[in-house]
């Protein structure tokens, strides 16, 4: 079993290194911490980063997630291994290049590239962000799959996660610390990033976001609206090259695990995924939500 400790990064192409950084920083309002002519590393808390940015082909390149210690690192490539895939460590120059100290890949059942680190670097400086979002942290990853329930097999056998809700097929929401989730699992025709989640620290800063975006032309995928499974205030928007981000405040906490009881929410219910059942557009990327549409 192979305990995370926290999530660490999305690492993703971009065909448009300055388009991506742009938004990312005007937009999202994070804080560029270093850019090169073919990098850019973004923050929203003390790790470094949690957004970094590739120039090549566009789309996501690995989403990563933290273990304690070497030894916890090698067992996971042992126990990785010994369940049939291919785990590649990385060398010591790509690990300067994640700003960790440590990590190996692979490549979860369904081709999402995951990437298992040891001691990504700490900043503690305060944030210096590009714009008052009200961001408090990046939240949570989540990850597509053709087979929801097959992801969460494999993700609850071989980590330390326990799903906390379940929408039908359609997605898994996991745990792995008293967060409601910071991993899930959506149904996707293939691998992809579903999303990548910024906590804030108000509805406030939620529905200022808001205007702000539309005023600023931004396609807002859904809300605002409220998760009825963390409870989180929530609005999805899309960034270049099709990466969708959220913020989303006051999610959940689940502090007794033997006490909390999962729960399953049926995805052609309207009020499946918003409460207050607003209009979404995840529709067109996301066919398989189509039955969570309002109206
Ligand atoms: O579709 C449901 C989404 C639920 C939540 C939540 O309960 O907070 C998410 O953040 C999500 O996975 O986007
Ligand atoms: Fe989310």
């Amino acid at each position: 079993m192979i305990t995370i400790q926290d999530i660490a990064y999305v690492r993703s192409g971009t065909a448009d290194l300055e388009t991506a950084v742009g938004f990312a920083v005007d937009m999202v309002g994070l804080e560029l911490v270093e850019r090169t002519e073919d990098r850019a590393f973004l923050r929203a808390d003390n790790r470094h980063h949690c957004l970094s940015f590739v120039a090549g082909e566009a789309g996501v390149l690995a989403s990563a997630f933290t273990l304690a210690d070497e030894d916890q690192l090698a067992d996971a490539e042992t126990e990785l291994a010994a369940a049939g895939l291919t785990v590649t460590r990385g060398d010591k120059a790509a690990a300067v290049d994640r700003h960790v100290r440590e990590f190996i890949a692979f490549e979860d059942p369904f081709g999402n590239v995951v990437e298992l680190v040891v001691d990504q670097k700490e900043v503690p400086t305060p944030v210096n962000f590009a714009r008052a979002a009200g961001i408090t942290e990046f939240g949570h990853i989540c990850l597509d799959a053709p087979d929801v329930r097959a992801a969460h097999k494999f993700w609850t056998r071989h980590f330390s996660m326990k799903v906390s809700d379940w929408i039908g097929d359609a997605a898994c929401l996991m745990r792995f610390d008293p967060v409601h989730h910071k991993m899930a699992v959506f149904k996707g025709a293939g691998p992809g990033l579903c999303h990548m989640n910024f906590q804030v620290a108000s509805i406030d800063d939620v529905m200022r976001s808001w205007h702000f975006l539309v005023d600023n032309g931004i396609e807002i995928e859904q809300g605002p609206g409220r998760h009825p499974q963390s409870g989180a205030v929530f609005l999805y928007f899309k960034g270049p090259e099709g990466l969708t981000y959220e913020y989303s405040y006051g999610v959940r906490r689940i502090e007794d695990d033997d006490a909390w009881r999962v729960r399953y929410f049926d995805p052609s219910e309207p009020d499946a995924i918003d409460m207050w059942r607003g209009p979404t557009n995840r529709c067109a990327s996301q066919p398989q939500l189509r039955g969570l549409a309002a109206g």
